[in-house]
């Protein structure tokens, strides 16, 4: 996969390189190109915002640099486009207006060759930039949360992380990802508690069926744990889970 950042804080974005995602990057899992929105600024200041129309407060990013920077780095076949491919890349921009960044969206991002971020700044991207863009890529407006951060670069990593980790050969143990919450295996709930040694910590126990060697009744243990865990804090999870007789006995207990 090939993973594209246009953003003015350039190395906002260096944890990118490290631990799991630098290890992928240096396999070659993984291609990671950020570039500097300001190097498609043509005045002395190398401004790169300007007040909103219609008036309000804070700064909206102007469509000249940004139209400039995309038709640079999403140009296909082009210096970042992968296997020099003429396929365009998904336009990612993360924004607090966006639809939610889910673990289904992420599966679908893993799917994808080509990934290139917009970060936005300030009070955003003036629209016009997304509007063209839409004409010649696909283009996602997503949002990791309920939450105004200062900008789109924390976004991306929350995302590039959670899109990496499903690539091939990214995580040292593939069967890790089938047991996270959200996950299909695990019919979209949270996942339960773990645990590790020692058997007991400061006069707290690991629960006994862990240490059973029983493992039907450590994933019924585990399935139950992650039901009772999912209602008492994401009960709107439980409605796309598809649960069974059993389950529906843990909920109604
Ligand atoms: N608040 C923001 C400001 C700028 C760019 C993205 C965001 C964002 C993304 N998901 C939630 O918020």
């Amino acid at each position: 996969m090939r993973i594209d950042v246009v953003t003015i804080f350039p190395d906002y974005l260096a944890p990118l390189r490290e631990a799991l995602l630098g290890k992928a990057i240096d396999r070659g899992l993984l291609e990671v190109a950020v570039h500097d929105l300001r190097g498609w600024t043509h005045d002395v200041h190398k401004a790169v915002d300007d007040s909103p129309y219609g008036g309000g407060p804070g700064m909206v990013m102007k469509p000249q640099v940004w139209g400039d920077a995309l038709d640079a780095v999403c140009a296909s076949p082009g210096a970042g486009a992968p296997q020099d491919t003429d396929t365009p890349p998904r336009l990612v921009v993360p924004t607090p207006s966006g639809r939610p960044f889910t673990q289904a969206v992420a599966e679908e991002y893993a799917e994808e060759p080509w990934l290139v971020f917009a970060c936005g700044r300030y009070e955003g991207i003036d629209q016009r930039v997304i509007d063209d863009a839409a004409r010649r890529m696909p283009v996602d407006e997503v949002s990791i949360g309920d939450y105004v951060l200062v900008g789109g670069e924390v976004a991306v990593m929350v995302i590039v992380e959670a899109v990496a980790r499903l690539l091939p050969g990214v995580l040292g143990n593939p069967a890790s990802a089938k047991q996270d919450s959200f996950s299909a295996s695990l019919s979209g709930l949270l996942e339960g508690p773990s645990y590790t040694r020692p058997e007991v910590w400061r006069d707290l126990a690991v629960p006994d069926v862990l240490r059973s060697g029983n493992h039907a009744a450590i994933e019924r243990w585990r399935r139950d744990t992650a039901l009772e865990r999912t209602f008492a804090r994401r009960p709107e999870l439980l409605d796309d889970a598809e649960l069974d007789a059993a389950d529906r006995a843990v909920l109604d207990r």
